[in-house]
């Protein structure tokens, strides 16, 4: 039997380095409770992020042996991302671990030894076809190049990334500017006190939460996104569910995100190359109950859903209007090694602030054409605007943000 609080004798975690410029010196993340390792665990939390909690549900009724380690035999990415000098820097990557990929080959004899080391990030590629795409050639936007663009279809070739979050936890307490002990006792109170070791193993620096993690899309060449005589267009987004998938028309996400790819596309046409990274922070990492609240309080609002009472709503019900804390949104910029970005397809400031402050150049600031926002939308592109999203028209203010209204929820007849 595995026992919840191992006997303290015996522990001895790998000897880990955050920041070291090779994998070797900085040493893996070794979190797993497998016996092979259990004793040698020098983080807290699990691998896989939220996913965790199935793979208990999976141990629970039997269907995985708690024991088995994957085999990573062909798993390696496609395509060699770094090693960048950022790698190097423990102050500039916090978040994720920038050796997250090349942990089958750089700790393969640790591996063959027996102890349970996951990749935290994965590099593969892919075709994808998009309904915008499609349109977009058939327009005559975009052409086919049998690069980018390989058919008529308008299906995109590209290489993708998945990325689990693997905080080093002295580094996120510095890049908000409180103490590593403040923010261990609040990630163990808000997570119900599933973390114990984040109070008592203060020598454990690294943590890997139980939230999601990001999506990487390159369009064009990967190598030409740390190579600064490449022209790169980005788009950095926030999952939204209800726009991105099934196309709710309250907010601009997907129309962003599709006319980013489209963007990002005509860039590695041309010579450039593109980029789309997503983060999984649903509702502005306030979740999609919050959101669905709003929306309700919103469109019951005595005088209509408007652009005046659009944040205050939010805030009446969250406490706060933004959770996502773009401050840690640079490091996968900074993992790929992007020292400069030509065209950033967002009007966020939020976003805006965190790129510049992380030291990567932002040379264009591009905003969301006027026909792509639906009618709905308005309410919040127009309050986004007011509280400080760029633009290069008029920002609103008082009656003026008041008059801009959303649809009624008597308009809809069931
Ligand atoms: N809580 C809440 N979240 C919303 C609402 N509408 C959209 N969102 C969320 O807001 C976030 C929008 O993120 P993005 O699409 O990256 O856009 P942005 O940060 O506002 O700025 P841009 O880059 O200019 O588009 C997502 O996490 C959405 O789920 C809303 O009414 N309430
Ligand atoms: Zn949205």
């Amino acid at each position: 039997m595995r026992a919840a609080y191992p006997a303290q004798m015996g522990i001895k975690p790998v000897p880990f380095s955050w920041g070291a410029a090779t994998p070797e010196e900085r040493g893996p993340v070794v979190v797993s409770r497998h016996p092979n390792t259990l004793k040698l665990r020098n983080a807290i939390g699990a691998y896989g992020g939220s996913y965790c909690v199935y793979r208990a549900l999976a141990v629970a009724i039997g269907a995985l042996e708690p024991t088995h380690m994957p085999n990573l035999f062909n798993t390696e990415p496609s395509v060699k991302i770094g090693p960048h000098p950022q790698w190097a820097d423990p102050r500039k990557i916090v978040s994720i671990d920038p050796y997250g990929h090349v942990v089958a080959s750089a700790f393969r004899q640790q591996m063959i030894d027996g102890m349970d080391i996951r990749p935290s990030i994965a590099i593969t590629k892919a075709h994808m076809t998009l309904e915008e795409m499609t349109t977009a050639v058939r327009q005559g936007r975009i052409q086919v190049d049998g690069q980018v663009v390989i058919n008529q279809r308008g299906d995109l070739n590209v290489v993708k990334a998945a990325v689990e979050p693997v905080w080093y936890l002295p580094g996120v307490a510095e890049r908000f500017g409180i103490e590593e002990s403040t923010l261990r006792r609040a990630l163990f109170e808000e997570t119900g006190g599933m973390y114990p070791e984040l109070i008592t193993r203060s020598d454990l620096k690294v943590f890997l939460p139980p939230i999601g993690g990001l999506s990487v899309y390159i369009f064009g060449n990967p190598a030409y996104l740390s190579d600064p005589t490449k022209r790169l267009t980005a788009r950095v987004h926030d999952e939204c569910n209800g726009s991105d998938v099934f196309g709710s028309d309250i907010c601009t996400c997907r129309p962003y995100l599709m006319y980013g790819i489209e963007e990002c596309v005509r860039e590695a046409q041309q010579g450039g190359v593109g980029l789309i990274v997503y983060f999984r922070k649903e509702g502005r990492a306030l979740g999609e109950v919050t959101k669905y609240l709003v929306y309700n309080a919103r469109k019951r609002q005595e005088g209509g859903d408007t652009a005046a009472n659009y944040f205050l709503r939010t805030e009446d019900i969250a406490g706060v209007k933004d959770m996502r804390f773009q401050a840690l949104m640079p490091d996968v910029l900074h993992w790929l090694g992007v020292t400069k970005i030509d065209r950033f397809m967002s009007m966020s400031n939020m976003k805006y602030e965190a790129i510049v402050d992380a030291g990567i150049e932002i040379r264009e600031r591009c905003a969301i054409p006027d026909e792509l926002i639906p009618a709905d939308s308005r309410v919040e592109i127009e309050a986004k605007i007011a509280s400080g999203y760029f633009t290069a028209g008029k920002v609103l203010t008082g009656d003026e943000l008041g008059a801009v209204k959303g649809r009624d929820w008597d308009d809809i007849t069931h």
